[in-house]
């Protein structure tokens, strides 16, 4: 296929980059020329009539871009600069001669390129929301010389950290020639009371194989107004920020300052949790190197319990509000025998409570793996010990220390049944994210780094990157930050955990809605199974 004249009007062309994961092709979908604007960016969508032209006005930084189009098709599209800044020069795209890129066929991502958020549908289900799919523009609002961006990451640790900032900075200036690059040391305090370091291709080369962050992060110090001023007196104009749910927050409050004073900033976040609880995307990164690490942890609960008599091996993971690494660290172990996550409130004493379970469990097999979320059974600490409900500097609530108080609970328990154990607590917390990541994180951030370069570049902001149904996509901020993900223990994931470990559910039956899928009607030919009522 022929290059693509560089300038050409985005609908002209039809291109499919093989920029991220290979997916079948139709994930992908393409913007319907017959749709409606409700708000929109003329220059990405030149083939729409525009109803509402109020994406001019510069303190419109709340207001949601929506595209619609047929048959129920919705783009939730993310702030552009010719959004408040009409006249801006675009560019053609530096990697158009790019010795590594030109040769590429299909290299452009479409501009009406876009990725639905569902993708099981039935014959008459809506095309439902999408999201800009992410990847290189034939057009950027950049000139190489022009770029001055910074890096910061915020939060807690999370394996991966350093390899976004070294694809960052590589990828730059690999890809579009950019040769200055700042770190924000000490996350968003940094912006006002620390100097900055250059970040080079050199300086970076082997950080990925290093866990943490070599820039430093921390919780707490967001001062917006502080924030933008510096960002202006020292002429950045992208700002990467690499954080979870509180920094994207603060990231999306950035953008908004810095749309308010008319700025040609690019503001993108790149979401980072070890909890796996950002809303809208696939996984954070990291989270995979963390569920394989805790694999050592569970492994040796289980060869201390195995060892002994009535052996008990009790791991504590991480998982403020959302249990996905427990869950998914006993799914892929095996050699768990209960999983306790935040979701899903649990109780001790009783019919159907957790020491009925364990002391069945121990007689049939002499020993048992717990594992437990952090933030598990909060409610049922705070009744028995004196809680001050504090937080950190973020505001996050601290947590009762589930895996002490759990312990203290079990071996009172078992001194007043008569009955021997051995219990052994592994609390490998901060070893489970303190580490480097593994091979296909390091595969999902240089992903996520160029997607967000390319978006940046591309005249994109207010944004964050991600992974949505294994495209990579430009989500708005208020998307991510508007909930967290939880794990549904109404959903098939937990159904197959709990037939795994085969614990109890700890559900009273009263409280359990019946799933919406049992009441479809039995398809033809199909009878209820014995006494089942249909
Ligand atoms: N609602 C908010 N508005 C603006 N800034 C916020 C908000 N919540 C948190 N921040 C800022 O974001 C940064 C990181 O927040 P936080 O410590 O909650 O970590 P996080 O990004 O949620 O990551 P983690 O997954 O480790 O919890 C801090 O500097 C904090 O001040
Ligand atoms: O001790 P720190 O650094 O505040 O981090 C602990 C918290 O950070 C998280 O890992 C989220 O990043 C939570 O799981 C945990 O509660
Ligand atoms: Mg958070």
């Amino acid at each position: 296929m022929e290059a693509p004249s560089p300038m050409a009007s985005p609908g002209e062309i039809h291109v499919e980059g093989d920029f991220d994961s290979p997916r079948p092709r139709q994930i992908v979908t393409s913007l319907p020329f017959s749709a409606t604007c409700i708000r929109i960016a003329r220059d990405s969508y030149p083939n729409l009539r525009s109803i509402s032209s109020s994406a001019n006005i510069p303190d419109d930084a709340s207001a949601s871009k929506t595209v619609e189009g047929e048959f129920g098709y919705v783009l939730e599209d993310v702030p552009h600069f010719t959004d408040y800044l009409p006249d801006l020069p675009a560019f053609i795209n530096p990697l158009r001669n790019h010795p590594a890129y030109k040769t590429v066929k299909q290299y452009w991502v479409n501009e009406e390129d876009s990725v639905p958020l569902q993708i099981v549908s039935q014959k008459d289900t809506p095309r439902g929301v999408h999201f800009r799919r992410a990847g290189p523009r034939q057009k950027v609002y950049f000139e190489s010389d022009e770029v001055l961006p910074c890096i910061v990451t915020c939060g807690g640790l999370c394996p991966g950290l350093n390899t976004v900032i070294r694809e960052l900075v590589c990828g730059l200036n690999h890809m579009y020639n950019v040769t200055h690059v700042l770190g924000i040391e000490a996350g968003y305090k940094g912006f006002y009371s620390k100097n900055t370091v250059e970040l080079t291709p050199k300086s970076v080369n082997d950080i990925h194989k290093r866990g943490g962050t070599v820039i430093g992060t921390s919780r707490g110090g967001h001062d917006t107004v502080k924030i933008v001023d510096n960002i202006e007196d020292r002429g950045i104009n992208q700002v990467f920020i690499i954080g979870g749910d509180g920094t994207q927050k603060g990231a999306s409050d950035i953008y908004k300052e810095i749309r308010r004073r008319g700025l040609k900033v690019a503001v993108v976040g790149i979401p980072k949790t070890i909890d796996n609880d950002i809303a809208v995307i696939d996984k954070s990164f990291g989270f995979d190197s963390a569920v394989t690490e805790a694999q050592r942890a569970i492994n040796a609960a289980h060869v201390e319990g195995e060892s002994m008599e009535n052996g008990i091996g009790l791991v504590k993971l991480m998982g403020r509000y959302s249990g996905f690494i427990a869950m998914y660290a006993t799914l892929a172990s095996r050699d768990v025998d209960c999983c306790l996550i935040p979701e899903s409130p649990f109780y001790l004493e009783g019919k159907g409570g957790l020491f009925e379970f364990m002391e069945k469990r121990l007689k049939e097999n002499g020993h048992m793996v717990l594992v437990v979320a952090e933030g598990a059974g909060q409610k049922l600490i705070a009744q028995s010990v004196n809680s001050m409900g504090t937080t950190d500097e973020s505001g996050n609530r601290l947590l009762l220390d589930i895996g002490i108080w759990l312990s203290e609970k079990i071996k009172e328990h078992f001194s007043k049944r008569k009955m021997t154990i051995n219990l052994k607590y592994i609390d490998p917390t901060y070893m489970i994210r303190a580490i480097p990541s593994n091979a296909s994180d390091n595969v999902y951030c240089t992903l996520l780094a160029h997607s967000a370069i390319h978006g940046a570049m591309a005249g994109y902001t207010g944004f964050c990157v991600g992974q949505v149904n294994g495209r990579h996509a430009y989500i708005p901020f208020h998307r991510v930050i508007e909930k967290r993900n939880r794990v549904s223990i109404q959903d098939r994931m937990w159904a197959r955990l709990l037939s795994s470990t085969n614990q109890p559910s700890f559900m009273d039956k009263k409280n359990v809605k019946p799933a919406s899928d049992n009441k479809l009607k039995l398809p033809s030919g199909l009878k209820p199974m014995n006494g089942e009522k249909h």
